[in-house]
This record gives C-alpha cells, sequence and structure tokens, in this order.
C-alpha cells in the first residue's frame, strides 16, 4: 500500500502533537490522528495545540485527522504517543486496522496497569508477533521540544531497519540528536521507574526538604531502577543513558515535569483527586507507581522509594510519614545489593 504520509502520530495530546511537529518541521509528512473529532477540528482550525503548546504554530505538512482507520492506512511508520492505562485499548481498535507491513513505536512511558508487564508484552498480545516494534524514552518535555529548544532522546526496538529509518525521520542536527539503543526492555522501564521517581522528589521538596534529599532520592532511585532492570532482563549501562539517569534528573528537578508538580502538590497536603485536577494532564506516575510496585513485588526486588510512594498514593501514608521511613532504614554500604 502507498504512504499518504511519512509517519502517522496516535494521540494528540501534549506529547503526540509535539513529536508530530518535531517530525514535521523536519520536512516528514506527518498525519496527527486524536480519538476525539472536536479536538482534532479545534486544531485543524487553530494550527496550533493552545492549551498545550500555545504559540506554536502547525507546520503545513502535519495533517490532522479524527479517523482511526484512514490514520492507519495512511502510513505504515505509526507512532503511539497515549497515556498507558489506554495503550491496549488504542492498539485493540487498531488491530485489525493495521497495514501488513505496518511498524509499530511508541512514546508512552508505563507498564500495564494492574500487571506490571511491559509495553512490549501488551502490544505483542494484541498485534502479535509479526509487526517490527520500537520505543522512544528520554528527556524531552512536550513544550521545549515542540519549540525546538535541543532535546537528545534514545531508541530501541526489534528491528534494526525500523530503528534506523526512525532515527531519519526524527533527527535534526539543530533540534533533536536521537541515539539508537540496543536495550528495548531497559528504555521501557526507565520511562515508568522515572515517574514515580518524580513524585518521589516532589513530595520531598512539597514538604520541605531540600537539595540534599532530593539529590539523594534520585541517586538511590537510580540505584532501584537498576535493580528492577537487572531482575526484568535490562543492560545496567541504560540506565546511565537518557532513559535513566536523564529523564530522572528532568522529571525530578524541573517543574515542568506533572509527576513531580503532583508530588509537590501532595507534599504540600493536597489530597489526590485535587492535585490531579489542578495539573489538567495526564499524571502517568499515578498509575506507574502501583504497576512498578506489583512488577518488583512479583520479582522480590527492594525498591523502598517506590515502596513509599506506593504506601502515600494508595495506602493514606502522610508524605512526612513516608519520608521518616525512608531515613528511618537499617543502616547498609552504599553499595550493598545495590546490583
Ligand atoms: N508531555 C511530555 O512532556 C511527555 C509525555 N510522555 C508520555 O507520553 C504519553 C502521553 O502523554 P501526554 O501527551 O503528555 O498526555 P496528555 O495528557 O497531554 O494527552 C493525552 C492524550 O491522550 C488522549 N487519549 C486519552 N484516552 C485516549 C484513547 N482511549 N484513545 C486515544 N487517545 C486518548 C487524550 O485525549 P482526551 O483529552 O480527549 O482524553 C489526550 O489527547 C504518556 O505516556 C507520557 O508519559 C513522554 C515524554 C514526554
Ligand atoms: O516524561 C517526561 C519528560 O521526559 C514528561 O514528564 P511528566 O510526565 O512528569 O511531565
Amino acid at each position: 500500500m502507498k504512504n499518504i504520509a511519512d509517519i502517522t502520530v496516535l494521540g494528540a495530546g501534549s506529547y503526540g502533537t509535539a513529536l508530530a511537529i518535531s517530525l514535521a518541521n523536519n520536512g516528514h509528512k506527518t498525519l496527527l490522528w486524536g480519538h476525539n473529532p472536536q479536538h482534532i477540528e479545534l486544531l485543524q482550525n487553530q494550527r496550533c495545540h493552545q492549551k498545550a503548546l500555545p504559540g506554536v504554530h502547525f507546520p503545513d505538512c502535519l495533517l490532522l485527522e479524527a479517523d482511526l482507520k484512514t490514520a492507519l492506512a495512511a502510513s505504515n511508520n505509526i507512532l503511539v504517543v497515549v497515556p498507558s492505562h489506554v495503550f491496549s485499548s488504542v492498539l485493540s481498535q487498531a488491530k485489525d486496522l493495521l497495514r501488513s507491513d505496518s511498524r509499530i513505536v511508541w512514546a508512552t512511558k508505563g507498564l500495564e496497569p494492574e500487571t506490571g508487564r511491559l509495553l512490549q508484552d501488551v502490544a505483542r498480545d494484541i498485534i502479535g508477533d509479526s509487526y517490527p516494534l520500537a520505543v522512544l524514552s528520554g528527556p524531552t518535555f512536550a513544550k521545549e521540544l515542540a519549540a525546538g529548544l535541543p532535546t537528545a532522546i534514545s531508541i530501541a526496538g526489534t528491528d534494526n531497519a525500523f530503528t534506523q529509518d526512525l532515527i531519519h525521520l526524527l533527527h535534526s542536527p539543530k533540534r533533536l540528536r536521537v541515539y539508537a539503543n540496543d536495550d528495548f526492555i531497559g528504555l521501557q522501564l526507565g520511562g515508568a521507574v522515572k515517574n514515580v521517581m518524580a513524585i518521589g522528589a516532589g513530595l520531598s521538596d512539597g514538604i520541605g526538604f531540600g537539595a540534599n534529599a532530593r539529590t539523594a532520592l534520585i541517586t538511590r532511585g537510580l540505584v532501584e531502577l537498576s535493580r528492577l532492570g537487572k531482575a526484568v532482563g535490562a543492560q545496567p549501562d541504560t540506565f546511565m543513558g537518557m532513559a535513566g539517569l536523564g529523564d530522572l534528573v528532568l522529571t525530578c528537578t524541573d517543574n515542568q515535569s506533572r509527576n513531580r508538580r503532583f508530588g509537590l502538590a501532595l507534599g504540600k497536603g493536597l489530597d489526590i483527586d485535587t492535585a490531579q485536577v489542578e495539573i489538567g494532564q495526564v499524571v502517568e506516575g499515578y498509575r506507574n507507581t502501583k504497576e512498578v510496585y506489583v512488577l518488583a513485588h512479583r520479582l522480590g526486588v527492594e525498591m523502598p522509594i517506590v515502596e513509599q510512594v506506593y504506601q502515600v498514593l494508595y495506602q493514606g501514608k502522610s508524605a512526612v510519614d513516608a519520608a521518616k521511613a525512608l531515613l528511618s532504614r537499617e543502616q547498609k554500604s552504599e553499595t550493598q545489593d545495590q546490583h
């Protein structure tokens, strides 16, 4: 089947739109699909996502589409950028509409709700083993990416030709540096776990702790991520890269992160529902905390920060009590059980 677009992006939220703008700015015909026809009509009329990316005008080669069948027929390259809790439902809708040559990449950060399975397993369960798969992960705030500010990201997948084609589509010498990585599992895990740590960093800052505590949390958060990574078969080096340390530092330290802002609000005493409504966009880390907690328990991996964030979000523990529990843990060597 002939391509009408170079790539189709599924998900017209802040990040899907930012990636579509970035691809279109590289001169690639990019089709952006959203599930809400009114929203797509608004984007088409304004040629801008005013709410999420104010002031960023859509390039001419960015096309808008509300019909999933048309969107999936338009290109064999499909970039999925929907929140993790609807990832399976979007792929289920897409399943019978995919082309035989479709190739699927996602920038969704998270795991399967309730089970904590990697999205690669969710994807394979739904669409089978025959389609090439890939994941994009790294420190990439949508607003900065859409504004063309310098950004770096990593990509890994099951098919070298597909990842190379994606690098060609996404890479821009002035704006976006794309690193190839061969750790498909590690890239998926990093994006989910850093969201939990960003909530933890927000909680710490929200209750009035300082830079020392925040930095300790990032550092120990990296240890927890590496430990879980080892248990699921990721490569340790991955977590020193964009999808590990990079995304942890970004989201734990900058208030553009919705997960960090969510933690900040809870740390200052807001309840979960009010904090989520105030943020007004997806707070992936809320669900990711449960997913990572479930996965870590299933594999018997010790993740004390994840455990405390889980207790704050799902068991009514106060942020202060969670911090006390972390500080009063048994004395140990820094490198003991590090990996
Ligand atoms: N924003 C960022 O800076 C970054 C985000 N990401 C990841 O990208 C993913 C998407 O996040 P982001 O774009 O920021 O989230 P937003 O909250 O900005 O947007 C989510 C979008 O998903 C749409 N959506 C909800 N349910 C469905 C569904 N069933 N089918 C199709 N679309 C649906 C929403 O539509 P509606 O509003 O109509 O419900 C909305 O347009 C997340 O996993 C996030 O972690 C990764 C890196 C950076
Ligand atoms: O993943 C992100 C940046 O890399 C976006 O982080 P938040 O979802 O916390 O805003």
